[in-house]
C-alpha cells in the first residue's frame, strides 16, 4: 500500500513536471513569434538590411548594426529569435547560430576585390569592407595555410557568435566559399590601441583616459572570463523594469550564455578603439594553433605579454591573461613597448616604488606630467599584482574592474566635492553596463584637454 502511495506521488509529481514544461514550451513559442514578428516590423534606429547567403540563395535580412554593441541588446535578440526560427533556415547552421552568412561576391565588391587593406596578423589579413547597405565593417581573411578544417571553423564561428559585449570586437557575420574563410567584425573606427600609443600620427592619449580604456578592456576580459555569471546580470537587467517577463528573460540567457573564453593573447594591438574612442578586445575566441610565439617553440601568445607561469607550466588560464592584462596597464602608464624591455624597466621602477607610491618615476614623458599623482600610483600598484609570478597572487578580473572603478570613481568625487550638485549614479554601475558620467566625455581623450565636464556620450 505504502509503495502504491509512493508510486502514485511520484507519478503525479513526473506528470505535473512534464506538464508546466510543455505548457512553459508552448508559452514560449508563442511569444517568440510574436517577438519575431515585432522584430521584422520594427524599423529599428540602426537596423539595417544586409544581404545573407543562405543556402546558396541571396536573401536579405534584419540585422542591427554592427555598431550597436551592449549599447542597444537588439543585435544579440534579433541573430538569437528571428533567424533562429526562420523556417527555411532552419537545417542551415546559419540560422541554427543566429550568426549571417556573408556571400563572397559581396565581400569582394565591398572590399574592392580585397583592396582596401587595414593589416595583417597571425590568422590572417584585415580588410574594410564598405557593404551595399552602407554599413562598414571589417573582413578577416583567414590564412590559407591554416590547418582549420570545415568543422573547427563552424565551430569557432558558433562561439563566437555566442559572445556579446560592448567591450569585445563582436563578430556580425562569416564567409565560407571558394576554400576562403573569412570572419566579419564590427569596424573599429579609430584602430588599435598600439597605434594611439606609440605613433606620432595621433596625438597623446590623455591619463584620464588611458584609465578609462584600462577599465574597458577589464570589463570586455572579466566578460570573457565569467561569462555566464556576467549574463546573470543581464538576466537581472532584461526582466528589470518589466521589458520581458521572468521566463522569456530566462530562455533569452540560456541562448546567449557561453563557457569561459580565456584570450590568451591580450596586447595593445589586439585592444581596438570604436567611434566612441571606446575600448575594445578584439582576437579572442580564435583557436591559437598557429600561433606560436617566435621565441620558444609550443608558446601560444605574443613575447612581452607572456605570463612566467605559463612559459614554465605549459598551462595557460585566465590568470595568464591577467598577467597580460597587467603588462597592458604598464604599457599604458609609461607608454613603452614590452617587446622592448618594459618589465625590466618595471622592475627596477618597483624596488624605488616599495608597491604604493613612487611609480610617477615611469609615466609617459607623452602625458607632460599631467595626470593625478596618487591615481597612476593606485593604477601601478594594481598593475603591479598583476603580472605577479605567482599566479595565484593575481586579482581576478573581475576583481580587477572593480579596482578600477572604485579609482574613476574616487576621482570623480575628489572632482566634485567641491561641486555638489552633479550627482554620482553609483548604482547605474555594474559588469556590462558603464556609467557614463564617470567617463571622460569624448572631446578629453587627448592628453592636456580639460576633464572638468563630465558629460554622456
Ligand atoms: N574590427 C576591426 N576594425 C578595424 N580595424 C581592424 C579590425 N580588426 C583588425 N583590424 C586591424 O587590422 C590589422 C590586423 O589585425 P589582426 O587582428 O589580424 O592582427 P594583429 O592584432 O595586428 O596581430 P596578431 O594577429 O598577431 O594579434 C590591425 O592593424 C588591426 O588594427
Amino acid at each position: 500500500m505504502k509503495d502504491v502511495s509512493w508510486g502514485l506521488i511520484i507519478g503525479l509529481t513526473i506528470g505535473v513536471v512534464i506538464g508546466v514544461f510543455l505548457a512553459t514550451a508552448a508559452l514560449f513559442c508563442i511569444r517568440f513569434q510574436k517577438r519575431r514578428a515585432q522584430i521584422g516590423s520594427s524599423s529599428s534606429r540602426r537596423a539595417s538590411a544586409i544581404p545573407i547567403c543562405t543556402n546558396g540563395v541571396d536573401t536579405r535580412t534584419e540585422l542591427s548594426d554592427s555598431t550597436a554593441g551592449q549599447e542597444s541588446p537588439k543585435f544579440a535578440e534579433e541573430a538569437g529569435t528571428s533567424l533562429w526560427l526562420e523556417g527555411p533556415q532552419r537545417k542551415n547552421l546559419v540560422s541554427v547560430s543566429g550568426i549571417p552568412k556573408y556571400c563572397y561576391k559581396d565581400l569582394q565588391k565591398a572590399t574592392s576585390n580585397f583592396t582596401t587593406l587595414l593589416g595583417q596578423g597571425a590568422f590572417g589579413t584585415v580588410y574594410r569592407a564598405q557593404m551595399s547597405t552602407g554599413e562598414t565593417v571589417a573582413v578577416k581573411v583567414l590564412a590559407t595555410n591554416s590547418k582549420q578544417g570545415e568543422k573547427e571553423f563552424q565551430a569557432e564561428v558558433l562561439l563566437l557568435g555566442r559572445l556579446h559585449h560592448r567591450n569585445l570586437v563582436n563578430l556580425v557575420g562569416y564567409c565560407a566559399e571558394k576554400g576562403q574563410h573569412m570572419l566579419i567584425y564590427e569596424y573599429m573606427t579609430h584602430g588599435s590601441l598600439d597605434s594611439h600609443l606609440y605613433s606620432e600620427k595621433h596625438e597623446a592619449l590623455s591619463w584620464e583616459w588611458r584609465v578609462t580604456i584600462a577599465l574597458d578592456v577589464a570589463r570586455g576580459l572579466e566578460y570573457l572570463h565569467d561569462g555566464v555569471s556576467s549574463h546573470m546580470i543581464s538576466l537581472q537587467k532584461l526582466t528589470e523594469g518589466k521589458k520581458y517577463s521572468k521566463a522569456y528573460a530566462l530562455l533569452l540567457f540560456f541562448m546567449q550564455a557561453v563557457p569561459p573564453v580565456v584570450h590568451r593573447d591580450i596586447k595593445s594591438s589586439n585592444i581596438l578603439l570604436d567611434q566612441s574612442m571606446r575600448a575594445r578586445v578584439a582576437d579572442f575566441g580564435l583557436s591559437r594553433e598557429e600561433m606560436v610565439s617566435r621565441h620558444a617553440s609550443n608558446i601560444r601568445g605574443t613575447y612581452g605579454y607572456l605570463d612566467p607561469e605559463y612559459i614554465s607550466s605549459r598551462s595557460f588560464t585566465k590568470k595568464s591573461d591577467v598577467y597580460s592584462f597587467g603588462v597592458l596597464l604598464f604599457e599604458l602608464i609609461t607608454g613603452r613597448n614590452p617587446q622592448q624591455g618594459l618589465m625590466e624597466y618595471v622592475e627596477l621602477a618597483a624596488i624605488n616604488a616599495e608597491g604604493k607610491v613612487g611609480w610617477e618615476e615611469i609615466a609617459d614623458s607623452r602625458l607632460d606630467g599631467i595626470f593625478d599623482v596618487p591615481e597612476l600610483n593606485d593604477v601601478a600598484a594594481l598593475a603591479y599584482k598583476c603580472v605577479s609570478r605567482i599566479s595565484r597572487k593575481r586579482p581576478s578580473m573581475r576583481d580587477m574592474v572593480e579596482a578600477l572603478t572604485h579609482v574613476v570613481k574616487a576621482r570623480y568625487s575628489k572632482k566634485h566635492h567641491s561641486k555638489r550638485s552633479l550627482p554620482i549614479t553609483v548604482e547605474e554601475e555594474s559588469t556590462d553596463q558603464e556609467p557614463s558620467d564617470l567617463r571622460p566625455s569624448l572631446s578629453e581623450h587627448y592628453r592636456g584637454e580639460s576633464v572638468d565636464s563630465l558629460s554622456d556620450f
